[in-house]
């Protein structure tokens, strides 16, 4: 299978935990694309979604699936999103699209987050991915030295790029991770700073690994 059908077969197995009158919480990416149009399937069966994008809201208003603000939704069974990369945890770097922000709204928002990615996806330690990080455009500079100063790495801007938010965003290179959730905390101290793309303290519950021989399950339990 090429990583593409991958993608599709693990958008595909997100639908068993769409169940009947749900709000549907979605990311954003190609896999959660696959996603999507797997869910077209189920509009009729479904209360409507949350979106964690402006391009996730257009594909969805395109099957007709009804996009739901945040503030009008008071539980969020499921929230199905992609990753840039995974570890045994279901601890992530997420945010190569540049969604980030809304991404960890949604996901925090949600009861049960179900990541979604091909097997190219786990690995034994994150940082291999630049860790993207969303800046208010005035304090570029001083969060650039900051992160250099506080963490090391080397952040990098993201050319011709805007959030939906307004925003722009730091790609950290070179970074080891080796706490996660301290590194998560350190970040959002950083006056300037609005989201950064681990998701550490609010890991996934469920991820759906696409692979050559289809579609592995692995759980909050199966962390150890
Ligand atoms: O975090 C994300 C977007 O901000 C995506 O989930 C992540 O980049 C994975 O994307 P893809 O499914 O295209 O590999």
């Amino acid at each position: 299978m090429s990583a593409d059908e991958q993608k599709r077969a693990v958008g595909r197995a997100a639908l068993d935990y769409v169940k009947p009158g749900m709000v549907v919480g979605v990311g954003t990416g190609s896999t959660v694309n696959h996603f999507i149009d797997a869910l077209a399937e189920r509009r009729d069966d479904i209360a409507g979604a949350v979106s964690s994008s402006e391009a996730s809201s257009a594909r969805l208003r395109q099957h007709g699936i009804e996009v739901l603000d945040l503030n009008s939704v008071s539980d969020l069974p499921i929230y199905v999103d992609g990753a840039d990369e995974a570890n045994r945890f279901l601890q992530l770097i997420k945010g190569g699209g540049g969604a980030l922000t809304r991404e960890k709204i949604v996901a925090s928002a949600s009861r049960t987050f179900v990541c979604i990615a091909d097997e190219s996806k786990l690995v034994p330690a994150l940082g291999s991915f630049p860790l993207p990080v969303e800046v208010i455009p005035m304090a570029r500079g001083l969060v650039a030295r900051q992160i250099t100063k506080r963490i090391g790495g080397r952040p990098v801007l993201r050319q011709s790029f805007t959030t939906d938010n307004g925003n722009i965003i730091l790609d950290i290179h070179d970074l080891q991770i080796m706490e996660p959730i301290k590194l998560e905390s350190t970040l959002n101290d950083i006056p300037g700073v609005v989201c950064n793309g681990l998701f550490a303290m609010r890991p996934a519950d469920v991820l759906l690994l696409g692979g050559s021989e289809g579609v592995k399950t692995v759980t909050a339990n199966d962390r150890g």
